[in-house]
This record gives structure tokens, C-alpha cells and sequence, in this order.
């Protein structure tokens, strides 16, 4: 979807979270902000200044200013903000059992193979993977990671231990309503071709039946420190008359090899072969720069992004970007790492859209506060969890100190030390510190004085750094 103002002045790419933020922010009529379903059409007839066009972009001309979309028409902009989101990116493409999650379509379409398997292969070690293997029901699931603990993406060995036993517990009932409300978009012309549309975003699954058809408790069995060398169709498995492992209990695999005939196989690096009825390979994404970039001089960071400046600039004239299309290219504040996020995609459209405004009017404008900080707030295995800062220890080097409280089933807190001053922290389960902790990294106090206090259950930090 591309969004225009009349007369084609601002021309925003990407009906995500980015896109329409940044659409709804350049008009200026946004007074306060709340998601609710809606769809692009909606979003036509609440700001009437708004064009919706659903065609995909296929070319951009810059030194024309001008976009082409599929359908061959062409759109002259002054200001033009990409916010074309990303796709998956698979460990293998083109193979019917080796499935990306990013859009409802692709959702259902797991959904639909899922009902039916008996054994699942999930491969990476981020969010997808994370919200997957805990919320499938109903079959086995062999989930290969690079790393030596789970969750990699997220949070250390320590808080990997202590969510691991949530894979063995009963699951609570799922909640009844979702409160937060969801941005959909409709699909028009143009989309029928296997395009993807806008990213799931946060409570993807609440309301979506992750169960197999098969009567079995769920069973995680977690493979470590491995990739898949290759993916095998079933004639190719028979074709190399070795077996393949078997997986029953936690840490009863392969002893024995597999008797059941599997419709895919994937070897990994560790010289194991897995059978499963499908894969899904939640391993990173990667920005949808492609009708962008052809015959134009952007630069790309080394995540494939269109790289932005710290006015959302890429190195366009009047091309600028947002969400999980660009790479950060500013120096960050200390305590601020881009992650493609739900949040940040919506700070970077509406910060985006505000740079384009001041850009065009001569103004100057300071770096949106909500850079300084990083901050996530999210669930996994069923724990609140908030990521602040520095979370791990990123780019800090040796030079620094963790402090832990862990209560088992309950609480996790990490928090990263660094000169005495706070840098980061990871927080599960329901803390309470998150203000706190918020403050003190921002205002960066030091702290060398407290630091026994800081993590003492019996010490109410709240009313100490009042
Ligand atoms: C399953 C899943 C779960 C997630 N869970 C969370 C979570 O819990 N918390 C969190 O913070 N983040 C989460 N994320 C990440 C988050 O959803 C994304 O970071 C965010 O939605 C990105 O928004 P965006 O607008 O940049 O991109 P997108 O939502 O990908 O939107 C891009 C838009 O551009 C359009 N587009 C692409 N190419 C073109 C083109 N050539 N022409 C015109 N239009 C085009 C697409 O159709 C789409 O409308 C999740 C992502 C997934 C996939
Ligand atoms: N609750 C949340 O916050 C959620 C956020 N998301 C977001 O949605 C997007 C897509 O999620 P997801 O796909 O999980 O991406 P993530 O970036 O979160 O994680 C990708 C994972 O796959 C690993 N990986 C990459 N390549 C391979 C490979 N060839 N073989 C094995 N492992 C590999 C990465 O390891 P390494 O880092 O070592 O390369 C990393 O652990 C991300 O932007 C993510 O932030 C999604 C779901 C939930």
C-alpha cells in the first residue's frame, strides 16, 4: 500500500505500523494515538486527505521523484518515507515445508499444516521461536538453536534456566479477550500474488488454534548449538539409506532411530537428521529494500536496511525511512539499540514523519526522546518480560557487572552495572521495577554507594531512589 497526501506531496510506502503511523503524523491530525482494528479503507475515510493506493511499488526513480507501482502508474512525491516493513528469511526458500510466519496469510497458512503434523522442526532461537514451541499443542517439537541456551535474541544463559521448566508445566488457559487492539489492513488489487502484508506484531497468536490434531502432551525437544546443513524431501532421505534420529522424551533422542517415514527431513550441523511433517524457519528477517534500491545510490547497513540518519534521512535526497525497512545509522545514545520491533517501527514512523515536516518547513528538530532509552516489554513461557537498556551487556565489553535475583517460578531480574551506573537490565515475571529502573539508567546516577540494596527483596527501591 502506498499512502499520499493530495497533490502528491508526502508519499508514504507500507501499510504496517510504520507506514501508517508516519501517514496519519504528517497530517498532522493526530492527537492521540489508538490502535484499534481498522482497515486501510478506514483509514481513507478518517483522514480524508489521505490517498490509499493498493499497488505495490516496483520502482522507484529518484532522481525523477517518482514512484511507479505495479499497475504502471506513477506518483510524483516531494517527500517520500519507505516503510515496506520486511519478510522472513528462510533457511530455504521455495520448499512447500519450510514455512516463514510474518502476515495473517502466512499465519494460516502454518495454522492449516500445523493442525495436521505430528512432529514440528522449529529453527531459530528469536521471538518467533520463543512464542512458538511454547504455544504449540498437541505434537512434538524439535527446536534446533545455534546458541548453547535458548532464547538467545533475548536474554543470557540465566534467564534461559529459569524459563526452561515453563516447557514442562501446564499451560494456563489462554486469556479470554485480547486488550490490545490490532491494525489490519485490507487487501485490494495487487495483492494476490503472494506479497506479504504488514507484520503480525504483539499477541499474534492470542485467539489462533496452535493445536495438532494428535493427542499427545506437549514435548520440546531442544537441539543446541546447531543449523541445518540441508533440508531433504522424503525420496531424498530414502535415496541416502542412513537413519534418521528419533525424538520421544527429553533427552532420550536418538538412541534408537526414527520408524516413522517423515514427508521432510532436515540434517543438522551435529550430524543429526530430524523427520517432521514441516518446518518453520523463524530466523530473522530481512528489510524489503529491493524495488527501492535498484538504479538508485542508497546506502545499506550491514543488516541490508536502507541506512537513516538521525533525521530518518537515507542517503536520498528527500527519501527518508522507518521501521524494519531501515538500519539505524546514527550514533545511538548509550542505552538505545535498534531491534525490529513493534514499538520502534511506530516511534521511527511517527519521528520519521515529523523530520519530513520540519525538513520541508526549514525547522530544526532535536532526536525523539524515545531513543535515549531502549526498552521492550513482552511474554514468553507465560512470564511478563521487560528489557531495558543494555540489556546484555551489549557492546560494553568486559568492563562490567551483573547483579541477580532469582526466585525460581517466579522472578528473574538481571541487571547490568557499569562504572557504577545502571546500563541495562532483563526483568520476569511481575517485578515491579521497571520505573525504577527505568529512571536510574536514564539519569545514570551513581549508584556504587547502593549497590547491595539495589537487588535486596527487602528494600523498597521505589521509595529509596524517590
Ligand atoms: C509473528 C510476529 C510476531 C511479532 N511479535 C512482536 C511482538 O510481540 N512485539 C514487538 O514489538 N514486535 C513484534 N513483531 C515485530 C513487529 O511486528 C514488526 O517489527 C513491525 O510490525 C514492523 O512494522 P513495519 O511497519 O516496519 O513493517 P510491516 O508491518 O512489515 O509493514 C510493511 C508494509 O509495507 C508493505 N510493502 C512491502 N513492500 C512494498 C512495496 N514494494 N510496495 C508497497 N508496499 C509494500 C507491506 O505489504 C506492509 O503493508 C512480530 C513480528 C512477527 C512477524
Ligand atoms: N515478542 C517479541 O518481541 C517478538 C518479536 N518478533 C520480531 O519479529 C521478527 C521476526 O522474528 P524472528 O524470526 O524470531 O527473528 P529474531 O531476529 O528475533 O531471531 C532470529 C533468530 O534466528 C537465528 N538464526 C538466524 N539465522 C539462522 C540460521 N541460518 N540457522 C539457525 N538460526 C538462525 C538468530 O541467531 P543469531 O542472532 O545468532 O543470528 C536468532 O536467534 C524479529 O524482528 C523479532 O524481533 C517476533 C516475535 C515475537
Amino acid at each position: 500500500m502506498a499512502a499520499a497526501a493530495r497533490r502528491g506531496k508526502f508519499v508514504v510506502v507500507g501499510g504496517g505500523i510504520a507506514g501508517v503511523t508516519c501517514a496519519e503524523q504528517v497530517l498532522r491530525t493526530l492527537e492521540e494515538f489508538d490502535v484499534e482494528e481498522q482497515t486501510s479503507g478506514a483509514l481513507q475515510s478518517q483522514y480524508p486527505n489521505i490517498k490509499v493506493v493498493h499497488s505495490a511499488v516496483k520502482e522507484l526513480k529518484a532522481d525523477e521523484q517518482t514512484l511507479i507501482t505495479e499497475d504502471g502508474t506513477q506518483y510524483r512525491y516531494e517527500q517520500l518515507c519507505v516503510c515496506a516493513g520486511a519478510r522472513p528469511r528462510l533457511i530455504v526458500e521455495g520448499n512447500p515445508y519450510v514455512l516463514g510466519i510474518r502476515d495473517t496469510d502466512s499465519a494460516r497458512t502454518f495454522q492449516q499444516h500445523l493442525a495436521r503434523a505430528r512432529r514440528v522442526l522449529v529453527v531459530g532461537n528469536g521471538g518467533i521461536a520463543l512464542e512458538l514451541v511454547y504455544e504449540m499443542e498437541s505434537c512434538e517439537v524439535v527446536w534446533a538453536i545455534k546458541d548453547k541456551s535458548i532464547g538467545n535474541a533475548y536474554f543470557d544463559a540465566g534467564a534461559a534456566e529459569f524459563l526452561i521448566p515453563q516447557l514442562k508445566a501446564e499451560k494456563p488457559p489462554p486469556p479470554l479477550t485480547c486488550k490490545r487492539m490490532k491494525y489490519t489492513t485490507d487487501r485490494g488489487a495487487g495483492w494476490e500474488d503472494g506479497r506479504l502484508g504488514s507484520a503480525l506484531g504483539p499477541d499474534w497468536h492470542e485467539g489462533m488454534n496452535l493445536r495438532a490434531a494428535h493427542e499427545i502432551s506437549r514435548c520440546v525437544h531442544i537441539e543446541a548449538e546447531c543449523e541445518v546443513r540441508r533440508v531433504l524431501l522424503h525420496q531424498e532421505f530414502m535415496a541416502l539409506n542412513v537413519s534418521a534420529s528419533f525424538v520421544h522424551e527429553e533427552g532420550k533422542d536418538s538412541a534408537t532411530s526414527d520408524p516413522v517415514e517423515w514427508p521432510v527431513y532436515a540434517e543438522l550441523t551435529s550430524g543429526k537428521i530430524f523427520g517432521c511433517d514441516l518446518i518453520v524457519s523463524a530466523t530473522g528477517v530481512f528489510p524489503n529494500v529491493e524495488p527501492f534500491v535498484s538504479g538508485n545510490n542508497f546506502t545499506l547497513g550491514e543488516d541490508g536496511g536502507l541506512k537513516v540518519d538521525d533525521h530518518m534521512r537515507t542517503s536520498v535526497r528527500d527519501v527518508y525511512a522507518a521501521g524494519d525497512v531501515c538500519t539505524a545509522g546514527w550514533t545511538p545514545s548509550p542505552h538505545w539499540q535498534q531491534m525490529r520491533l513493534w514499538t520502534q517501527a511506530r516511534q521511527m514512523g511517527w519521528y520519521a514523519a515529523k523530520c519530513m515536516a520540519a525538513d520541508r518547513l526549514g525547522e530544526t528538530i532535536e532526536m525523539d526522546f524515545c531513543f535515549e532509552l531502549f526498552a521492550h516489554v513482552t511474554k514468553f513461557f507465560n512470564y511478563k518480560v521487560i528489557l531495558l537498556g543494555k540489556y546484555n551487556a551489549q557492546g560494553l565489553g568486559t568492563d562490567h557487572e551483573l547483579l541477580l535475583r532469582c526466585t525460581k517460578g517466579r522472578e528473574y531480574v538481571k541487571v547490568v552495572m557499569q562504572g557504577g551506573r545502571m546500563m541495562g537490565a532483563v526483568l520476569l515475571g511481575e517485578t515491579d521495577l521497571e520505573e525504577t529502573f527505568e529512571n536510574l539508567i536514564l539519569n545514570q546516577m551513581d549508584l556504587s554507594s547502593f549497590r547491595e540494596d539495589l537487588l535486596d527483596p527487602n528494600v523498597d527501591i521505589e521509595d529509596y531512589f524517590d
